[in-house]
C-alpha cells in the first residue's frame, strides 16, 4: 500500500506533488520520490526516508515542469534498497516514469520474460520495474512509426492486463507526451481522479486517495474504475477508456480497516463512516456474547481505532475514553520494517494516562490484530498502569492468511491468529477477554455505503484470493523470499547497484565537482 500521484498542471507542480506525499505518507514510509516533466526533459529524485527528509530545497528547485507524479513506498516486494524506491525510469520507448501502489504475483515470471523475449534489462528486485518495463514493451509495440496516441496507450494498457497478474493502480508519464493511470482488471488497490479549474485552464490529478485532493484544492470527479486507463495529455486533454476484458471490483478491505485515511472516500465508500459501522457492529456482538462481562470504560488503541472504538462505545452505552497519548513524531507501527523496530517502536508510540486505568475495566478496541506487536504490548500497558480487568476488542476479523496484494504481511507464521483459536490469541495477547468482529459484518458494513459493491478481496480474513493464481507453492515461495528477516528483504550493496536517480546525481556531481 504504497501512495502515488500523478498531475498535469498549468504551472510547476513539484511543490503540488511534494505536499500531496505528506498526505500520502500514512500509505509508506520507507521512500519517497517525485518525477517532473518539462518538455521532454524528466527531473527526479528519489531516496528513502520520510518525505520530509528526501526532500530538501535543492532538490525541489531542480524539479521542473507542469506535470509528474510521485510516489510514497512502503516495499512489498523486493528490498528496501533506495535504487527500489520510485518513481522509475526507462529511457525506451520515448522515455517513461512509473509509480505503483500493489503487488505482482507473477513478476518473477514476467521478468525471465522480458529478458528472454522482449530483450529488457530489470535492474533491481523490485516488481514494480518488472511492471514498468511490460508497460514500455507494450507501448513500443503499440506505437507506430514513433508516434504515439491515447489510443495506442489504451492498447498497450490493454496488453499490459492480459500478461500482469496482481494488484496494480498505477501512475505513470510519457515524456512530453502525457499522464497514465490506471487500476487492475479487480480494482484492488484505489485510485481517484480530481480536477481543478485555474484561470489557466483545467488541470488534473490522480491519487490514491481522495484526501489528497482535499488538502491540494482539487474536487473529486471519481474513481478510476477497475480495469480502466485515463490519459491526460500534457495540454489538458483528459481521456479514459475500459481496457480489461473482464473487469470486476474488487476492492482490498483492509483499506477500510486501516490502510487508508479515514477523510478518504475509496469506492464511493467514506472510509470514516464504514469503521463507525465496524464499531457498531461489534458492539451487537458484544452485547450477544459478552453479557456477564462488566465493562467500566472504552479506550481505542490510537490511531486508526478511534471511530471504531467512539462508535462502539455509544451504542453500549459506555464512557469512551482516551487512555493512551500517542506520540505525534512517531509513524505507524505495522508498516515499519522489521519486527524489533516494531516492536521498540509501539513503546516509544503510545503511553498509558494511569487515572484512566487504575482498578476499572477496560475495554481496549483496534482495528486489527496482525502480529500481536501492539495488543502484546498495549495489554500489558494497561495492566502496569492499574486497570482490574483487560478486555480487547478487533474491529476486523483475524488476519490468518498472506497478504499478497500490496500489504507486507506475507508469512503465516508471522501472523498471530494463523493456526491459533480466539482462545489462544487472547492467552497471547494476555488479555482477560478477546472478540473479533464477523467477516460478514465486517463487509456489510462497507456495503451499507456502497451496495453496488459486489465483493472485496478479503483475503488476508478469508484466503480467498481474488486473482485466483495463488497456490501454496507461491505462498510458499513469497514466505521464503519476504519473511522478517529474509536476506532478499535487505538492501544489497549500494556500491553494486545501480542507482537511476537523476537529479540526485546530478547534485552530487555538482557538490563533488
Ligand atoms: O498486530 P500488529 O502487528 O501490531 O498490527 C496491528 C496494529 O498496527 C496498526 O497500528 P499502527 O501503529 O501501524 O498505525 P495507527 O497509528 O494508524 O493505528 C493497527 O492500527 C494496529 O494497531
Ligand atoms: N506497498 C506497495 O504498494 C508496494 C509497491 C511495490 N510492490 C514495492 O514493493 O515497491
Ligand atoms: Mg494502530
Amino acid at each position: 500500500m504504497c501512495g502515488i500521484i500523478g498531475v498535469v498542471g498549468k504551472n510547476p507542480v513539484n511543490q503540488l506533488l511534494y505536499d500531496g506525499l505528506l498526505v500520502l505518507q500514512h500509505r509508506g514510509q520507507d521512500a519517497a520520490g517525485i518525477a517532473t516533466c518539462d518538455g521532454n526533459t524528466f527531473y527526479m529524485h528519489k531516496n528513502n526516508g520520510l518525505v520530509q527528509d528526501v526532500f530538501q530545497t535543492r532538490h525541489m528547485r531542480s524539479l521542473l515542469g507542469n506535470a509528474g507524479i510521485a510516489h510514497v513506498r512502503y516495499p512489498t516486494a523486493g528490498s528496501s534498497s533506495a535504487a527500489e524506491a520510485q518513481p522509475f525510469y526507462v529511457n525506451s520507448p520515448f522515455g517513461i516514469v512509473l509509480g505503483h501502489n500493489g503487488n505482482l504475483t507473477n513478476s518473477a515470471q514476467l521478468k525471465q520474460e522480458m529478458f528472454r523475449q522482449d530483450l529488457r534489462h530489470i535492474n533491481t528486485s523490485s516488481d514494480s520495474e518488472v511492471l514498468l518495463n511490460v508497460l514500455a514493451h507494450e507501448i513500443e509495440h503499440s506505437a507506430h512509426n514513433a508516434v504515439l496516441n491515447a489510443d495506442m496507450v489504451f492498447e498497450a494498457v490493454a496488453g499490459v492486463h492480459k500478461r500482469v497478474r496482481g494488484a496494480y493502480a498505477v501512475v505513470a508519464m510519457v515524456a512530453n507526451f502525457g499522464l497514465l493511470a490506471f487500476r487492475d482488471p479487480n480494482g484492488i488497490r484505489p485510485l481517484v481522479i480530481g480536477k481543478n479549474e485555474s484561470e489557466q485552464g483545467v488541470e488534473y490529478i490522480v491519487a490514491s486517495e481522495s484526501v489528497a485532493l482535499d488538502v491540494l484544492g482539487f474536487k473529486l470527479i471519481r474513481d478510476v474504475e477497475p480495469g480502466e486507463a485515463i490519459f491526460i495529455d500534457m495540454d489538458g486533454n483528459f481521456s479514459s477508456r475500459q481496457c480489461a476484458e473482464a473487469p470486476k471490483l474488487n476492492p482490498c478491505i483492509f483499506e477500510y480497516v486501516y490502510l487508508a485515511r479515514p477523510d478518504s472516500v475509496i469506492d464511493h465508500v467514506s472510509v470514516y463512516q464504514t469503521r463507525l459501522h465496524m464499531g457498531e457492529s461489534l458492539a451487537e456482538k458484544i452485547k450477544r456474547e459478552w453479557k456477564d462481562l462488566h465493562i467500566d470504560v472504552v479506550i481505542p488503541i490510537p490511531d486508526t481505532s478511534r471511530p471504531s472504538a467512539l462508535q462502539l462505545a455509544n451504542a453500549l452505552n459506555l464512557t469512551y475514553r482516551e487512555g493512551f497519548i500517542k506520540n505525534r513524531y512517531i509513524g505507524r507501527t505495522f508498516i515499519m520494517p522489521g519486527q524489533a523496530l516494531r516492536k521498540k517502536s509501539v513503546r516509544q508510540k503510545l503511553n498509558p494516562i494511569g487515572m484512566e486505568f487504575k482498578g476499572k475495566n477496560i475495554l481496549l478496541v483496534d482495528d486489527s490484530i496482525v502480529r500481536g506487536t501492539t495488543s502484546q504490548q498495549i495489554v500489558q500497558m494497561a495492566r502496569d498502569a492499574g486497570a482490574n480487568k483487560v478486555f480487547f476488542a478487533s474491529a476486523a476479523p483475524p488476519v490468518r492468511f498472506p497478504n499478497v496484494y500490496g500489504i507486507d504481511m506475507p508469512s503465516r507464521h508471522e501472523l498471530l491468529a494463523t493456526n491459533r483459536t480466539d482462545e489462544e490469541i487472547c492467552a497471547e495477547i494476555g488479555a482477560d477477554a478477546l472478540i473479533y468482529q464477523d467477516l460478514q459484518a465486517l463487509v456489510e458494513g462497507v456495503k451499507l455505503s456502497n451496495p453496488h459493491i459486489q465483493a472485496f478481496d478479503c483475503s488476508c480474513f478469508d484466503g480467498k484470493y481474488v486473482t485466483g493464481d495463488i497456490d501454496e507453492a507461491y505462498l510458499s515461495s513469497i514466505e521464503t523470499v519476504r519473511s522478517d528477516g529474509s536476506a532478499q528483504k535487505r538492501p544489497p550493496n549500494s556500491i553494486t547497484q545501480l542507482d537511476l536517480n537523476l537529479v540526485a546525481s546530478r547534485e552530487e556531481e555538482a557538490a563533488a565537482a
